[in-house]
């Protein structure tokens, strides 16, 4: 260790030692206090805030702070060291913040700083603040004990430039089976995005692997921070594409010390709302027909139903539709409740399309017959004697009873049926997943939306293969059109229901309120995986930005031509193989579910502990698992094995091409791809130098 870095590691563990200390202290008097669960609202509030404390100091004492910035703000004289964590902890009694929150203004310098001479400068409540940053520091604590010390910039010495050398400590490090938080390593073009203010649609497209998913994360963590007294994380939603990318994901939150945010599939949500009046086909079927290659390949255009009833156009079809269907509504005739006794057709019709204009559909429906039933009690309290009115009561109630039913009756699904007319093939009222979005504007139309069932902030991951129609759905549901939308139209796997661009989504928003960001780092894999995967979207001509790799370079990406004969031994071996390099999470990506059964079958014989991974999974458990492509989007592996990358799977077709991108892609540090027979003409093109080939 040269002497620079030895006394910047010394100076470093003594201010952890007197950080620890204090935090310690902190939290043993915290949890010493009494818990308060009496009725006062002020020690309610004050038991609130000190459980916050809590739980803020309980995580700094695991890793008090990933970072240090030195700042010299203008016009003073005072160099102030600031260290960074995930939580901010107050110095008790020097009134300093000791450890400032990552999302505090000040902490985005640490992110957006990349060097050089010039002025930095962030915003802050009080305007733009400006000065001279020192030195940038990294720091990896675990469990309290500090491990490593890099420093990315140091204006003192002669090498101004900040160098990635603590990104790629990061990402060299081998994955679990859940994503992580990545505050200490922040890149300025995340930032950016996840420091977005909170009213607007952000739309992200970004290339595999840069960050989508865990920048969304974040984002969320700062708004709530940011925002914390409009809104509540309770209202905030994640809408990703299955439950086991929900359970891969799931770590992310906590860490960065946010709970309780709803996480949720379409589908889920949807079904939740319509109160289970239907049930969804099993998807495993239709994902299979979507995905079956040769002579079973579907034809797939915007007549596709997912295409089609995604559409806007069917949108506003529909909604034309509920417009005609409330105009008719009220039924022809006038209610007689006894001889001479009439209240008018204009009279009802008036309190329906005037006087309760303003309510939706069903609860007009309430207030008229409430308001009949009003009027009809006024008109038997005139009745001359007790005698009578029970008479007279008997027979309108009668006619009134006649009268109501000539008012239609139809649920979601009751009217969806017939607004379909032929077209509608349900069996037991199962739908598929395209039906839901129209089944819930119904809805939305019969009862409107209470604000109070409105969300704060709304997440889409995956967001290429949800409808137009959907994302105007939840546009419904989010106040303020605070969106987070992010997605890869590379990976648009699901074309037979994803959009082609995100000006369809795009055109969803007002103007002003709508931010679009691309980003095209790719921090997953190394550089070799990277061009691999790239070369083979360059195949169809895609007209996406292609990735950019950070500069981490590891095993070349290997080619294997293995037969079917003695399969599972070949498999095994370089399972071995990979082990033997550290790579702890392993995946078999195949083609489809089929595939994936047979190999799961042939790899348990040969005693291989492997996990199959299907559609009804709702959990991902890490070690070696066994896949179909669609499945793995969003997930990552240490290494991958992408299995039967033959002509017969693959065809030089775009549909093709973007589930090998994904399968390509989900590897950090080795891909290795097989083939039986000929190969894939995708995969055949790719020139000889970005691969080695393995006898
Ligand atoms: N700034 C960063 N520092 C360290 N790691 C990062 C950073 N940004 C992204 N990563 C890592 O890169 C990987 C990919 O991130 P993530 O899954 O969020 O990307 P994505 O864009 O959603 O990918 P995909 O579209 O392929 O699903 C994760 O392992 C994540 O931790």
């Amino acid at each position: 260790m040269d002497t620079q870095i030895q006394s910047a590691y010394q100076e470093e563990l003594s201010k952890l030692e007197q950080v620890n200390a204090i935090i310690d202290e902190q939290l043993e008097i915290l949890q010493k206090f009494p818990r308060y669960h009496g009725p006062d609202v002020t020690e309610q509030l004050l038991e609130s805030h000190r459980e916050v404390t809590r739980q803020s100091l309980a995580i700094a004492t695991v890793e008090p702070y990933f970072g240090r910035l030195d700042f010299q703000e203008s016009g003073t004289d005072q160099i102030k060291p600031l260290y960074i964590g995930k939580t901010g902890v107050q110095h008790d009694v020097a009134g300093e913040p000791l450890v400032i929150d990552w999302r505090a203004p000040i902490a985005s310098l640490f992110y957006s700083f990349t060097g050089g001479d010039d002025l930095a400068s962030y915003d802050s409540p009080e305007g733009l603040i400006e000065g001279l940053v020192y030195l940038k520091r990294n720091m990896v604590i675990r469990k309290t004990i500090l491990q490593r010390v890099v420093d990315t910039y140091n204006r003192a010495s002669d090498n101004l430039a900040v160098t990635d050398e603590f990104l790629l400590y990061r990402l060299g490090e081998n994955k679990d089976n859940r994503l992580r938080d990545i505050v200490s390593t922040i890149q300025a073009e995340q930032d950016q995005i996840i420091r977005s203010a909170k009213n607007t649609a952000l739309i992200i497209q970004g290339v595999a692997g840069s960050g989508k998913t865990t920048v969304a994360l974040h984002r969320l963590a700062f708004l709530l921070y940011q925002y914390r007294e409009n809104i509540k994380a309770e209202r905030m939603i994640i809408f990703a594409p299955n439950s086991m990318f929900l359970d891969y994901i799931s770590g992310v939150l906590p860490e960065l010390g946010v709970g309780n945010i709803q996480q949720t599939t379409f589908a889920d949500w949807a079904l939740q709302q319509l109160e289970h009046e239907v049930s969804l086909k099993d998807s495993t079927d239709a994902l299979e027909y979507w995905f079956a290659v040769g002579p079973k390949r579907p034809q797939i255009d915007d007549l596709a139903p997912g295409r089609a009833k995604g559409s806007i156009q069917f949108k506003n079809k529909l909604h034309a539709y509920l417009v005609k269907y409330e105009e008719q509504f009220v039924p022809s005739g006038n209610y007689e409740a006894w001889s001479g006794c009439v209240l008018q057709e204009t009279m009802i019709r008036d309190w329906f399309s005037t006087e309760y204009k303003h309510y939706p559909l069903m609860k007009r429906y309430d207030r008229v017959v409430a308001r009949i039933k009003r009027w009809l009690e006024m008109q038997l309290d005139r009745a001359p004697s007790a005698n009578m009115r029970k008479e007279l009561k008997k027979s309108a109630s009668a006619k009134l009873r006649a009268y109501l039913k000539k008012w239609p009756v139809h649920t979601p699904f009751t009217l969806y049926k017939e607004f379909l007319g032929d077209a509608a093939t349900f069996k037991k009222k199962q739908v598929d997943v395209e039906d839901l979005a129209p089944l819930v504007y119904i809805l939305a139309y019969f009862n409107g939306i209470e604000s109070s069932d409105k969300f704060d902030h709304t997440v889409i991951d995956e967001a290429q293969d949800f409808s137009p129609f959907q994302v105007a759905l939840l546009g419904q549901y989010t106040s303020n059109q605070s969106f987070t939308i992010l997605g890869d139209l590379s990976q648009g796997i699901h074309a037979y229901q994803g959009i082609h661009h995100w000006d369809e989504f795009r055109v969803l928003f007002p103007e002003e309120q709508f931010g679009y960001y691309e980003l095209t780092r790719s921090y997953r894999s190394t550089m070799e995986i990277i061009h691999y995967a790239n070369a083979i979207l360059a195949s169809i001509g895609s007209s996406t930005t292609l990735a950019v790799p950070v500069f981490r370079s590891g095993e070349p990406v290997k080619v294997a031509q293995i037969a079917a004969v003695d399969r599972a031994s070949k498999l095994l071996q370089i399972v071995d193989q990979l082990r033997t390099r550290d790579n702890d999470t392993i995946a078999f990506i195949a083609r489809t579910a089929k595939e994936c059964l047979t190999l799961h079958a042939e790899l348990s014989k040969a005693g291989l502990e492997v996990s199959l991974i299907l559609p009804k999974n709702k959990q991902y458990a890490g070690g070696i698992s066994i896949l179909p492509i669609y499945m793995a989007k969003g997930l990552e592996f240490d290494a991958v094995i992408l299995m039967n990358v033959d002509q017969a799977n693959y065809e030089q077709h775009t549909n093709d091409a973007k589930l090998l991108y994904v399968g390509c892609t989900r590897a950090l540090h080795e891909l290795i791809v097989i083939h039986q027979d000929t190969p894939s003409p995708l995969i055949d093109q790719i020139p000889r130098e970005l691969y080695q080939q393995l006898s």
